[in-house]
């Protein structure tokens, strides 16, 4: 299990296969990046980017899912160690964040969907649910899709969203282009969580 965790009554988690272009995403949130000099993909702790005086904090959890070069029983034991942090935390959750790669999601969950396997991404999204904490879909790398509706609308279908997607918006399913700081309908997708959540003192963190 993870560790050093800051104690705080508010936080926004972030979950998603390795390489969907999280840490991309978490800098352009915050403004901070993390040098880890690490590898990509085996990042396998929480990084917390916190904030004391407000008693809050974004987490971007551990990419899961396939990493060249690890071992398939640390990816594993990397999941299992997300899911748990989540359900330990869960009280303290305004929002879980699923990052996706937009290009490729919709291809990997019918390549892992079988009468014995749910893919991560379908299994996360409806564990953030099981745990009543509302779940925002980050639809990363939209700049590489060409049929943007179809593609949005066919993984609302895999995830049990009844399209078309335009529905969803702008609290569960947000198109971003992480890389071109094109984060626009996510940050919509948080204040409206943290309004709900009535925390609209957090708001100025996703302005
Ligand atoms: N085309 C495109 N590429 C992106 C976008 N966001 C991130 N990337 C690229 O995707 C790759 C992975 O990005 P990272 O931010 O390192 O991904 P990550 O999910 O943190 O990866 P792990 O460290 O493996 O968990 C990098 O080459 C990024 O430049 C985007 O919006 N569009």
């Amino acid at each position: 299990m993870f560790e050093d965790r800051p104690n705080r009554s508010a936080e926004v988690v972030f979950v998603g296969r390795s390489n969907v272009g999280k840490s991309t995403l978490m800098r352009e949130l915050t403004g901070h990046s993390f040098s880890t000099g690490k590898k990509p993909g085996v990042t396998r702790k929480p990084n917390h980017f916190d904030w004391n005086a407000e008693n809050f904090m974004f987490t971007d959890l551990p990419g899961f899912g396939f990493m060249s070069g690890v071992d398939e029983s640390v990816r594993e034991q990397i999941k299992t160690d997300v899911v748990r942090y989540v359900e330990a935390n869960a009280e303290h959750v305004l929002a879980g964040v699923l990052v996706v790669d937009g290009k490729s999601v919709v291809d990997v969950i019918d390549r892992h969907s079988g009468p014995d396997e749910i893919p991560h991404d379908v299994e996360l999204f409806h564990f953030l649910e099981e745990l009543g904490i509302p779940a925002v879909v980050a639809v990363n790398k939209m700049d590489k899709v060409d049929d943007r509706d179809e593609r949005l609308n066919a993984l609302c279908e895999r995830l049990g969203l009844y399209p078309p997607w335009k529905q969803w918006e702008p609290e569960t399913i947000a198109p971003i282009t992480a890389k071109r700081g094109s984060i626009e309908p996510l940050k919509e997708a948080l204040r409206h969580h943290f309004h709900e959540a009535n925390r609209d003192d957090l708001l100025k963190f996703v302005k």
